[in-house]
This record gives structure tokens, sequence and C-alpha cells, in this order.
């Protein structure tokens, strides 16, 4: 379809985006939770705002959307793998989308304002998407095709490949990726990934497998017993055994998918629930068990899926072996062994899982421990007494190899025990069939082997995945709290632009009346009665006595603590109406011991209230900030200026760089209100006074928090 009449098909303008939007989630079975409804004034609003907008009105649909850019030679790669997303197309001066919603057969399909699908070229596409990047190098690429006499037949291929080289590399914009936000429901999005059925595909092949090769076995041991083995036979086992192997690696690769697509979800799940724990959750674990959190979030993936596969297979297997088991020598006695040993490896499994619970726990200790002794190793060496510090350490050792030493016996005991026991006794209760009056057949007793070792590999098989499960379920405990934190809803709020800070609302722009806060653990509320009305343009000074509550003030204020009681107002409207877009629109630079310098660039740091990633505009705000903030020098230093890496692994910078690029960090943010706590106490008086200059003239509304 050529591209005007596919537009004219598939387009849909931007007042009917909030349909777009609508469709699209129900055509992914993300039926809308709070339909946006463009005739209730929910309409998009101008250019600079869709973002927001987007972001708001997908939330409302129970969706999450992310403005993404790509390069021009991977836009085939998101039209196939994108969807669904939202594409910004508009015609002439009419803005309007496309509303991407999966691919057939290496090419897109595009949801229609009729509701159909509409497959479309990805050639086409990508045409309407780069024409304005396009267009200004037709005619250099017309000129440079005449002169090398390319034929009309391969002009448009060599055109292609020239435009290609010229600006593949060119950001293309205006996508928004529409998905499940990571607090969604587990089930919900697992379901969403196909998982359910990549697991059903597991097990189907896996059942295949084993009985393909049952099969196998059966035919040439069948041969070899009945003499009847020749080379047909041989062929006719060796076809078998090779087309199996296909058949594994389909499975491993079904299987890897599995495990990729599981991995994601978590980690995605646990990174927003480590964002959305309360602050004070995360402080009172201390370094040591966080970086043990962090461990057992790795050791979950790894051990829950090796876990559920092993218990899944070892159960495929077993029943296979108690199958074949019915065919031998001692169907009876063999079967109520099995059913014996299945209910051994059970009970042996819940013992030896209090052995790992144990061991782990102290493992973890150990841990915290040593992470500790590390991070204070200077303090240590300077003031600990050495002997209080090997007794310690002694103790600790001590109690650790203890409980190492019971796992590995627990250990022995459930892996190579129970297998040696399983053939000890299976063997033994052939006797009663040989020494009987008719004993059995050569192909029925090499059957029995047979079930009898394939009866070894699954309970083992079963022992494994249930000790693997056992280190998950530990792992679980560990990390639950941060995984059910990912659950709390997303506070979309109004589509309220950062930048715009001219309120139509007349009165104050931060108004608090009655605050109340308490610690959790506190006897007595360190905030009580406050009342404040902060004028946009207002300057204000908050000075108070070590431990009075001006931190805790500034926490509520920003929305980092919710206000236990009272009425938080900024520009009229209080927290549960602005959400998220409380936080970009009132900022504060934390003091020096809560605020950090994350690895990346320093424009990283300073940016990370903008959109990244950051426009020349962006690039030359943050330098002018930095000059005004005496930080002009360290940049002429940096080989790499704004783009030199900082943080823990990069430049290390100063204390009082670090409180200057904090400084620079909140007021590149532009909001409405930034509070500065105790931004200045480490600089000297000359640089102090050049920084709270340029807090004066750039801030639109200060407060700064500072001892008398
Ligand atoms: N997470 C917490 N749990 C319990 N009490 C806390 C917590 N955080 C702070 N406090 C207590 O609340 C009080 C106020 O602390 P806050 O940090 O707000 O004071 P501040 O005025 O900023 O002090 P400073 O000027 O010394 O920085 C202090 O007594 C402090 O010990």
């Amino acid at each position: 379809m050529p591209g005007e009449a596919f537009l004219d098909a598939a387009w849909w303008p931007l007042t009917a985006l909030a349909e777009a939007l609508e469709a699209l989630a129900g055509a992914h079975g993300l039926a809308p939770a709070t339909p946006v409804d463009s005739a209730a004034g929910d309409n998009p609003p101008a250019d600079e705002l869709l973002n927001d907008w987007l972001h708001w009105a997908a939330a409302r649909c129970d969706l999450e959307a992310v403005p993404v850019q790509t390069p021009v030679r991977e836009l085939r790669a998101f039209m196939l793998h994108g969807a669904p997303a939202i594409v910004r197309l508009d015609r002439g001066c009419e803005r309007g989308f496309l509303a991407l919603t999966g691919q057939r057969g290496g090419q897109p399909l595009f949801l229609t304002p009729p509701g159909q699908r509409l497959r479309i070229r990805c050639e086409t596409v990508e045409a309407l998407l780069i024409r304005e990047l396009v267009e200004p190098l037709q005619p250099e690429i017309v000129r440079v095709l005449d002169a090398a006499g390319i034929t009309p037949t391969r002009r448009a291929r060599v055109s292609t490949a020239m435009v290609c080289e010229r600006i593949g590399g060119e950001p293309v914009g205006g996508l928004t990726l529409l998905r499940l936000p990571p607090g969604a429901a587990f089930t919900r999005q697992a379901r969403q990934a196909g998982l359910h059925l990549r697991l059903s595909q597991i097990v189907g092949l896996f059942v295949l497998l084993y009985g393909a090769e049952l099969w196998s076995w059966q035919l040439i041991g069948g041969a070899t017993i009945n003499g009847r083995l020749d080379w047909g036979w041989l062929a006719a086992w060796a076809l078998l055994a090779f087309t199996m192997l296909p058949g594994r690696l389909l499975a491993g690769w079904v299987e890897s998918l599995f495990a990729l697509d599981f991995g994601r979800l978590l980690k995605a799940r646990l990174l927003a629930g480590a964002l959305a724990l309360p602050p004070d959750a995360v402080k009172r674990r201390g370094v040591g068990a966080m970086i043990g959190q962090v461990m057992e979030a790795q050791a979950l993936e790894g051990m829950a899926l090796a876990g559920t596969f092993g218990v899944l297979v070892g159960m495929i297997e077993l029943g296979f072996a108690a199958w074949v088991l019915r065919l031998g020598a001692a169907p009876v006695l063999h079967t109520a062994l099995l059913a014996l040993f299945a209910a051994l490896t059970i009970l042996l499994g819940l013992h030896f899982h209090r052995r790992i619970m144990a061991w782990t726990r102290q493992r973890l200790g150990l841990t915290d421990y040593l992470v500790e002794a590390m991070i204070g190793h200077r303090t240590r060496l300077a003031q600990e007494r050495p002997p209080r510090r090997d007794a310690t350490e002694d103790a600790l050792q001590a109690s650790y190899f203890g409980t190492a030493q019971q796992m590995d016996s627990a250990t022995l005991q459930f892996g190579s025990g129970l297998g040696l026991a399983w053939n000890l006794l299976g063997l033994a209760a052939l006797a009663p069939a040989l020494a009987g009056a008719a004993p059995p057949g050569a192909s029925a007793l090499a059957i029995s082997l047979g079930g009898l070792m394939l009866a070894q590999r699954a309970l083992g098989g079963i022992g494994g995945g249930l000790s693997n499960l056992s280190r998950a379920r530990f792992a679980w405990r560990e990390v639950a709290t941060i995984f059910r934190a990912g659950l709390r809803p997303e506070r979309p709020g109004l589509p309220v632009d950062p930048r715009a800070p001219k309120s139509a609302v007349q009165g104050p722009v931060l108004e608090v009346r009655g605050l109340r806060y308490r610690h959790e653990g506190a006897s007595t509320p360190v905030l009580q009665g406050v009342d404040l009305a902060i004028a946009a343009g207002d300057r204000i000074l908050i000075e108070g006595p070590s431990g009075g509550g001006k931190s805790t003030l500034a926490n509520v204020l920003t929305g980092l603590r919710p206000a236990q009681q009272g009425l938080l107002l900024l520009d009229g409207l209080d927290p549960p109406t602005l959400g998220d877009s409380w936080h970009a629109r009132i900022t504060a630079a934390p003091q020096f011991h809560e605020n950090h310098i994350l690895s990346g660039t320093l424009a990283f740091n300073l940016l990370m209230g903008r959109q990244w990633p950051p426009s020349e505009a962006d690039l030359a705000e943050a330098h002018e900030v930095c000059e005004e903030l005496g930080l002009g020098d360290l940049l002429r230093r940096m080989p790499g200026g704004l783009h030199q890496r900082v943080g823990e692994t990069g430049w290390q910078l100063s204390h009082g760089e670090r409180s200057r690029v904090f400084l620079a960090r909140a007021l590149l943010q532009r909001a409405a209100v930034t509070i500065l706590d105790e931004s200045f106490a480490s600089l000297d008086p000359a640089t102090m006074d050049r920084c709270l200059d340029t807090a004066l003239k750039r801030a639109e509304t200060l407060v700064v928090i500072a001892h008398p």
C-alpha cells in the first residue's frame, strides 16, 4: 500500500489519541481500568506536554508509557518488536499517530481507527517516519547516482544504502512504548509475556523426548535380547537417537527463553520495589545486609528456575520409571519401593531445607560482618584493640564452620546416600522373582534394570530440584519485602509541565497547615502543628538547632515522607492530585550524607531531572551553572569535561566539589520550589557567597536550611 493510502487507513489524529490508547490496550488484553475520555476533557495537550499526558493517560489504562528514541538503522527492529507502541506521525500541520500492534510475516501491523489490523511494508512506514531527515539529502544523492551512472533498476537500493550510511545513527523520536508497569500483578505480567505457554511447551517437549528415548532403548534392547539385532535395527535406533537432538536443542532454547523472560520480569519488579521502599526501610538494613539482599535476589532467579525445572523433569522421569518398572520382573515390589523412595526424598528434602536455611543465614551474617569490616577498616585499624577483633572473628568462623559441616553431612545423605540405597534395595527386590519357580526372562530383567536406572536419575533430579527450591525459598524471604513494595500502584497525577511554574491560581505557591510527623518508633512527633505559606519568588531561610526537624520538614515538603496529618498544597493542588509530578515541582538538595554521586558521567549526574539523552541546550546550561558555581576549573582539568565519568569508579571529586554538584543538580531541575538542605556547609566563605548568588539568581522560589 503506498504511503498516503496507508496513512488514510491507519492514521489517528491527535484528538483521537485517547481512543488509540484504549484500542491498543484492549487489543493486547490490557482492558483499561479507568478509560480515558476525550469527551470529558481528557484531551491531549500541546506538544511539550504530550509525553506527560501520555504517561498519565496510559497509567489510567493500567499501562506504562515509555518515550524512546531509536537510531534510523534500528527503526525496523523497533517496528517488528516494539508493539504495543504509539508512533508520532504528523500529516502536514495536522498532528497525529500510528498505533503499532505487532508484526506478521516480518512486516509491522497497525491498528486502524475502525479496529482492524493493517499489515504494511516496513519500507513504507520507514520512509514516512524519516522523510524529514531524508529530504535534504535527496539532491545530493541524485547527483551522486547520476554521476556514478547507476542503472534505474539499482537506483532505489543504492539510494537506500546511501541514506542509511549518512543518517543511520540519527535518532528518531516520537516513539512511545506501552507496557504493563513493573508494579502490575506478577501473574498478569507473566501471562502477558507468554510464560504459561512456554512452560507448557517445555513440559510437552520433555514428555516427547523421554517417550522417544524409552522407545529407542526398547527397540535396541528388544532386538538384542531376542537375538534379532542386525544393521537395520541399529540404523533405526541411531535414526531415533539422532532425531532427538533437534528436540533437545529446541527444549533448551525454549527453556532459556523462559528463563530470560522470567529474569527480566523479576529484575524489573525488584528494581521498582527497591525504589518504592520507604527511605527508612532501606537505611535501617545497613550496607552489608543490602549486599546480601542483592545476592539473594540473584540467587532467587537461578535457584527458582533450576529447582522448578529439576522437579518438573524429575517428576516426568519418575512417571516413566514407574511405567517401565511395572513391565519388569518385580512390578509390585518395585512400584512399592519407588513410592517409598519418593516419600523419603520429600522427607529428607524437608530436613535438608532446615540445614540450608541455617547455613544461608550464617553465610549472609558473615557477608554482613565482612562488608561492615571493610567499610570501617581504617577506623578499626586506628581504634580497635586487635585481640577484641580476633575474638569476634574466631567466634563467627567457628559458628559458620559448624553449620557448614552439618549441611555437608545432610547433602551426603540426600545426594549419594539415597541413590545408593535405591540401587541396593532395587536389586534386592529382584531376588524373590529370581528364586521363584518361574524365574523371569532376560528381557523382563533388562526392563527392570533400565527402570531402576531411570528411577535413580528421577529421584536424583527431584532431590537436586528440591534443594534448589529450598535455596530459592530462603532467597524469597530475603527479597519478598522488595518484591511486594513494587506492587504499589503508580501515582500518575495530573499532566503538569514542571517547567511551567506560573500558575493561574492566586495565593501561595506552597501552603502547609497543621503538619504533623513522627518517626517510626519515636515517642513524640518531630514536627507538630507546622504552618507555612511560601509565595512564588520568596527567598526563605529556615534555621534551627541540630535535631530540630529541619531535614524531616524538607523530606515531607518534597514528598519523600508522607505527612501524617495536615494539609499540603502546591499551587493549590494536594499530593494525591499531583502524584509523581509533585517531585518534579518541588525539589531538594538533600544533606551531604544523604546525597550521592552516581557512577556515570558528570552530565548524567547534573541533568538527572531532565530528559535523557540531553539536548545541546541542556548541556550548555549545565556547563553555565558549573562555571557560576566555580566548577569551571574542574571541568577544564577533567579530560572528558562534562562527559567525564565520576562516582565510585570514576574521577574522585573533593568534598566541596561534590557539594556544588549536588547544588547544580537541584538548580538544573528548574523546579517551582527549590530547597537546599545545608548545601553550603562545607564551602569556604568566598565560594559560599558565589554559590548563594547563583542559587538566588536561578531558583524560582528558594528555601535554604542552615544552622543558626
Ligand atoms: N528515621 C528516623 N527514625 C527515627 N528518628 C529519626 C529518624 N530520622 C531522624 N530522626 C530524629 O528526628 C529528629 C530530627 O531529625 P532531622 O534530621 O530532621 O533534624 P535536623 O534539624 O535536620 O538536624 P541537623 O541540623 O543536625 O541536620 C532527630 O532527633 C533525629 O534523631
